[in-house]
């Protein structure tokens, strides 16, 4: 049996309802979904000073830091400049030109949450495992709740899958997820190689700390809400992973990052994919790259999709930065050292709340 191999899974989740039957036909958010201390003031803007994440261009990125014994800087490097700059100030960027075809994994994706009920709960989430149907990082009975859903997958490596979720998925659906995330983590894999030329690291020193790379993935579902003033879609945090790569599914927006002090949202373009940096990239490169606290509002105005692509070091890697990175030209050891296991063990312990995880890590 498939699922017998699974190595243990990292952590559980409380079982809760399925937020969109909940909110069919309810008028007023339930007092478990009212988070009235979790609302945040809105963005300072100043009409045309009003930010926004920066915009890489991956053709741009593709021609550029090919030469590194090259001292000259060409007008391509000035994309890997930008790539340096916006994982520095922002741990966010929106990606352009990259080449995959979102078309099909949307659809199909949009499909899944149309489903009946009984349809989306075959594949709910087991007691004692993350992966499936539900929530994740719900730890009492006590705790408030997001406005939202998630099917929660890891997909490589292999002995990580839940193979009896992943066979009870829709096979248009399993289809376009298999041909997505290959396409997708190509892609994952050229970005981590550029960050590494942006920080001036070997490109073998960041593809040694991925190994083959742990990749994970969440189709999220916020349902509209009769009283959005009140509920939170997805609560505060910073992503306890390396990488993610995220595209919306439809028009609803609603992510904002923390930049600043503020709140900024985010307006996806047209087939951007949505990047940040997680934690265990932050620690990796000893705080020169930002994993940045990002949330997601809840609206009236109807539901919204999202599909993110993690990806992450394998569970025995130690974190720990390459010499280039830390002193003694260079700032001293600011993480404690521990391996992504224990990590993450750690992080799916508690409630999530912004960037106490990571801050915890600090030395
Ligand atoms: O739905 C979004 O835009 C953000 C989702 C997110 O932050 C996550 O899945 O970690
Ligand atoms: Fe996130």
């Amino acid at each position: 049996m498939a699922s017998a191999i699974r190595v243990s899974s990292l952590g559980r989740s409380l079982p809760v309802p399925v937020v969109q039957e909940m909110a069919r036909g309810l008028c007023v958010v339930p007092p478990r979904y009212q988070r009235k201390d979790d609302q945040d003031p809105p963005i300072d803007f100043h009409g045309d000073s009003f930010p926004s994440i920066p915009v890489i261009d991956m053709q741009g990125l593709l021609l550029s830091g090919g030469d590194s014994s090259s001292s000259t800087t060409t007008e391509y490097d000035i994309e890997l400049n930008k790539l340096d700059s916006a994982c520095k100030n922002w741990g966010f960027f929106q990606l352009v030109n990259h080449g995959v075809s979102l078309e099909r994994v949307k659809g199909e994706v949009e499909k899944f949450f149309k489903l009946p009920i009984e349809e989306r709960e075959k594949v709910k989430q087991p007691s004692g495992d993350l992966q499936g149907y539900g929530q994740a990082l719900v730890i009492t009975h006590e705790q408030k709740l997001d406005w939202s859903d998630m099917v929660f997958l890891v997909t490589h490596p292999e002995q990580e899958r839940n193979q009896n979720i992943l066979q009870k998925l829709p096979i248009s659906l399993r289809e376009a997820l298999e041909e997505y995330t290959s396409e997708v983590d190509e892609l994952g894999v050229t970005l981590l190689e550029k960050l590494a030329t942006a920080l001036g690291m070997e490109v073998r020193v960041m593809r040694d700390f991925f190994g083959h790379v742990h990749r994970g993935m969440r189709l999220n579902y916020y349902p509209s809400c009769p009283q959005p003033e009140l509920a939170v879609g997805g609560s505060a945090h910073s992503d306890g992973v390396g990488l993610t790569v995220l595209i919306q599914v439809n028009e609803t927006d609603g992510l904002q990052v923390k930049h600043g002090g503020n709140w900024v949202p985010v307006k996806p373009l047209p087939d951007a994919f949505i990047v940040n940096i997680g934690d265990m990239l932050e620690m990796f490169t000893n705080g020169v790259y930002h994993s940045c606290e990002h949330r997601v509002r809840a609206t009236s105005e109807g539901e919204r999709i999202s599909v993110a692509r993690f990806f992450s070091p394998p569970r025995e890697r130690e974190i720990v930065p390459p010499s280039s990175l830390v002193g003694p030209k260079n700032p001293p050891l600011k993480y404690k050292k521990i391996e992504v296991e224990a990590f993450l063990t750690g992080f799916f312990a508690s409630p999530v709340k912004g960037r106490s995880y990571i801050e915890s890590m600090k030395i």
